[in-house]
């Protein structure tokens, strides 16, 4: 596959960003690897530079959420000798990691734009609970990202503990991939590793001291990652801004942000939700076997959700997470193309009015 900028594309650049990507003829792309306040660290695949963002783009958005955050690809400007490249634009974003603003039901913070996969870490040591598994693939899937589950410290429980996780994991019915790994014997890395695609960009989310640090640790080179920060200021004092996406050696992009850790929980639920598995076990009573619960006869999933003992709103859920990440990606395409198809339809009507 060729895109018009074969020089991003280790950098994660492809051809769905060349479809809408709308910079300048004077402009450049560079992807952000930080953010600290309103400096951004920028990277183009020959370097990494500082930036800022202009002053038109602060006056376009104003929500926090569609400013650039780690990840993001812009349009920017670059003089010689200037010491900041001026941000201009953000390109629309293919996948976003958000959580919502503490105390505020409408807004969101990003944590980090266009991940490809992200990575939901669970301790099988404590930490494993399928509910909070089920909001973070919800959340996961909201944004459009693939979501891949992944059990730590395999080390510290016998087998039949670890096999009794992966059965319960594997009865909530989904198409999500799960991996299992010890940071201690690191056992399952390897695989893990495998599963890192170059030119992918994945995150690893999930409660603090599960072991994500040290999976990161064991995936790069700590010292590179030392490297990696840069001077903020020209003169190399007060800030240093740590790089947050990082390539692995093998090609792979990571993102690791200190906004990933705090994480924590995004709704709390009202705890009298049926689980996803419970939904799968009802499906096996459907008259038909690959009864979609859309409307056929004879379907124990649709008697469940009218006579309210599963939620409306856990069952689109559960039919979202369901999809194949193929077939999720397309309809992701395809809600976009709707939505600019509708955009240029209200453009139309306003002309016409205009007209008359
Ligand atoms: N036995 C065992 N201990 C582990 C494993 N992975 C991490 N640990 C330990 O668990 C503790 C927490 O690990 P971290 O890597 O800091 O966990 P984290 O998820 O990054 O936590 P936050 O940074 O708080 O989000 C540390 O003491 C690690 O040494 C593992 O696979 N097995
Ligand atoms: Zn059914």
């Amino acid at each position: 596959m060729t895109t018009r900028h074969p020089e991003l594309t280790d950098l994660g650049w492809s051809q769905w960003f060349d479809q809408r990507a709308e910079c300048d003829a004077s402009q450049s792309i560079a992807r952000v690897a930080a953010v600290d306040r309103d400096q951004l660290l920028l990277l183009d695949g020959q370097d990494s530079f500082r930036a800022k963002l202009a002053g038109s783009l602060l006056h376009r958005h104003r929500f926090p959420h569609e400013l650039p955050c780690v990840g993001d690809w812009v349009c920017l400007e670059r003089r010689p000798g200037d010491d900041f490249a001026i941000v201009h634009s953000v390109v629309e974003r293919r996948t976003a990691l958000r959580r919502k603003s503490a105390g505020n039901a409408v807004e969101y913070q990003m944590v980090a734009a266009n991940l490809d996969t992200v990575m939901i870490v669970q301790s099988c040591h404590f930490d494993f609970n399928l509910k909070r598994l089920e909001r973070y693939l919800v959340m996961v899937m909201d944004g459009g990202a693939d979501p891949c589950i992944l059990l730590t410290k395999t080390d510290l429980v016998d087998p039949d503990v670890l096999a009794g996780q992966l059965a319960e994991i594997e009865a909530m019915g989904l198409m999500t991939p799960v991996l299992t790994l010890s940071n201690v014997t690191r056992e399952g890395l390897d695989a893990l590793e495998r599963a890192l695609l170059p030119g992918k960009t994945y995150c690893f989310v999930g409660s603090s001291g599960v072991g994500k640090s040290t999976l990161i640790n064991h995936l790069i080179d700590r010292d590179a990652l030392e490297t990696g920060r840069v001077s903020a200021t020209g003169e190399g004092r007060h800030t240093t801004v740590r790089r947050e996406l990082i390539r692995l050696d093998g090609g792979a992009l990571v993102v690791d942000t200190p906004g990933m850790r705090e994480f924590g929980i995004l709704d709390a639920g009202n705890g009298i939700e049926s689980s996803y598995a419970e939904i799968t076990a009802l499906a096996s009573r459907c008259r038909y076997r690959d009864c979609t619960h859309r409307g056929e006869p004879g379907c124990a999933v649709r008697e469940a959700l009218d006579s309210g003992e599963i939620g409306r709103a856990h069952f689109e859920n559960y039919l979202k997470l369901r999809q194949e990440s193929d077939f999720n990606q397309m309809t992701h395409a395809e809600r976009r193309k709707k939505d600019r198809d509708f955009g240029r339809f209200i453009k139309s009507v306003k002309r016409d009015l205009k007209d008359r």
